[in-house]
């Protein structure tokens, strides 16, 4: 066991964001977070990286209430890619990926051989070798995304939430970058867009809908023709790969003069 939400709900104002939300994160596997624009996937992230506290519920790592963990305890865990991170300050690519070490330093020891050997493998991990000591002010929107990747590489966590990671990158990007976090040993959770993605490299998947798990389990049970018209309002056929035998999605063009459903929100 390592990351456990049991029904937590979290409020903004008037509205349920995320709505009894109850989850398991295993190591060494990923879950993949799904569902419509709005649907609380972003929110509830926040909430399993200790960024936000639930109103309801609690979220427990390998047993311990997450509450009752200091802050630098969980940074030294817990890595979180958020979508629209920056960095504002005149950097270079090496100083970013080296602030993924910054929970695990103290006040008076030295920049170490272990540092140094997390920033090289995390560097060399997302691609970035070539790109080290440019700044980041000239890095392209994907190059930004794949050096936010690299800092919480560097930041050797057990749990590693990214929100989808995949935004800016090129296919190439996208497929190396999965297929790197499923080689992960950690603890993976990970919202994205792209369901043939999802099916191909999670181990299980959550769909949310309104701030509520509306389905749960492994791609083959999640990926239902059923569940991308009612969740998502869109016609699709849903066959297993003959390449790599997980389900491949085939979305179907709306029909002319039907008004395509969008998906229902709160
Ligand atoms: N701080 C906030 N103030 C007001 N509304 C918020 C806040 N945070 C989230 N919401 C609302 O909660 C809902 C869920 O937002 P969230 O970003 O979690 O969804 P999401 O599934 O990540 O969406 P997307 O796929 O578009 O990134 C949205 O309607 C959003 O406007």
């Amino acid at each position: 066991m390592s990351i456990l939400a049991d029904n937590i709900s979290w409020r903004i104002g008037k509205k349920t964001v995320v709505d009894g939300v109850s989850l398991r994160a295993e190591p060494g596997k990923v879950l993949g977070l799904l569902g419509p624009n709005g649907s609380g996937k972003t929110s509830l992230l926040r909430i399993l990286s200790g960024l936000r506290q639930p109103h309801e519920g609690s979220v427990r790592l390998d047993g311990t209430d997450m509450r009752t963990i200091g802050r630098r305890a969980l940074a030294q865990r817990i890595a979180f890619v958020e979508q629209h991170a920056n960095t504002t300050a005149d950097l270079c690519v090496i100083d970013v990926v080296k602030l993924g070490r910054f929970p695990h330093r103290s006040p008076f020891a030295g920049w170490g051989a272990a540092d140094e050997a997390a920033v090289n493998q995390a560097i060399s991990r997302a691609g970035l070798e070539h790109k080290r000591h440019d700044r980041w002010q000239s890095l392209s929107g994907g190059e930004r995304q794949r050096v936010h990747i690299a800092r919480a590489l560097a930041q050797t966590p057990t749990e590693l939430l990214l929100d989808e990671p995949t935004n800016h990158l090129d296919i190439h990007h996208q497929i190396s970058l999965l297929q790197l976090i499923s080689s992960l040993s950690l603890t993976c959770i990970v919202s994205l867009h792209d369901l043939n993605h999802a099916a191909m490299f999670c181990d299980r998947l959550i769909v949310m809908n309104q701030g509520r798990i509306v389905a749960s389990g492994s791609p083959e049970e999640v990926m239902t023709e059923r569940l991308l018209r009612d969740v998502f309002a869109v016609d699709a056929r849903v066959e297993a790969s003959p390449h790599h035998s997980r389900p491949h999605v085939q979305f179907l063009p709306f029909q002319p003069g039907v008004a395509s459903a969008s998906p229902h929100r709160g």
